[in-house]
């Protein structure tokens, strides 16, 4: 599938100690072609559970051409939880670590008992998904569903354990000798 294909030739480059894969669907670089979003939307919408679905909520900035895509096919609206600060009555601030920044994200647009979906391009430390999950709970959401695109190193299973919520993938990779190689799941 293109999602693998275009995964293994991938530039890596170095954030600090980190080796950062550069791919459309995370970074939006070199171009993303509307053949592997149809592709990625269509096999998150195969394997989410949407029904009965309030919103669907994304983190800032990579998340957010997947949400508007499946917002068009699910006719579900989304929130994005931002970088900046916008002091609305009711913003819910939380603190965002990843494997090379740190920051804050802020969380509007929910109300208590909104069953909501988490979507995200990557989950690797799990920093964000921690924080996005501890925002929604702030607001009073159900989470019925959490599906990121990619998955790499343990933040996946930590982020399960910690929290108590499954989190779905369409591809497990890991990046070796500045490649990306795809893992069995
Ligand atoms: O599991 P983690 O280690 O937290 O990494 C995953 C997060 O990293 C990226 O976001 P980033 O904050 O870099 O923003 P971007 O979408 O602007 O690249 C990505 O979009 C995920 O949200
Ligand atoms: O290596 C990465 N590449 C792109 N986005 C990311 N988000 C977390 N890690 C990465």
């Amino acid at each position: 599938m293109l999602l693998e294909e275009t995964l293994k030739s991938c530039p890596i480059v170095k954030r600090g100690n980190y080796h950062y894969f550069i791919h459309p669907i995370t970074d939006g670089v070199p171009i993303v072609e509307p053949k592997l979003l149809r592709e990625v939307a269509i096999r998150i919408i195969k394997i989410g559970n949407f029904e009965d679905v309030d919103k669907i909520v994304t983190a800032e900035a990579m998340g957010i051409p997947l949400a508007t895509i499946l917002s068009l096919y699910t006719d579900i609206p989304y929130v994005i939880m931002r970088k900046r600060e916008y002091k609305l009555p009711g913003e819910i601030p939380v603190f965002q670590t990843t494997g090379y920044s740190k920051g804050q994200l802020y969380l509007n647009g929910i109300n208590k008992g909104d069953k909501v979906v988490i979507v995200d391009d990557v989950i690797s430390t799990g920093g964000t998904m921690i924080a996005i999950i501890e925002a929604l709970k702030k607001a009073g959401a159900e989470i019925k569903d959490i599906i990121c695109v990619i998955e790499r190193g343990n933040g996946k299973k930590e982020v399960e354990e910690k929290t108590g919520y499954k989190i779905k993938t369409l591809v497990k990779i890991d990046v070796v000798d500045g490649k990306v190689v795809i893992l069995d799941k």
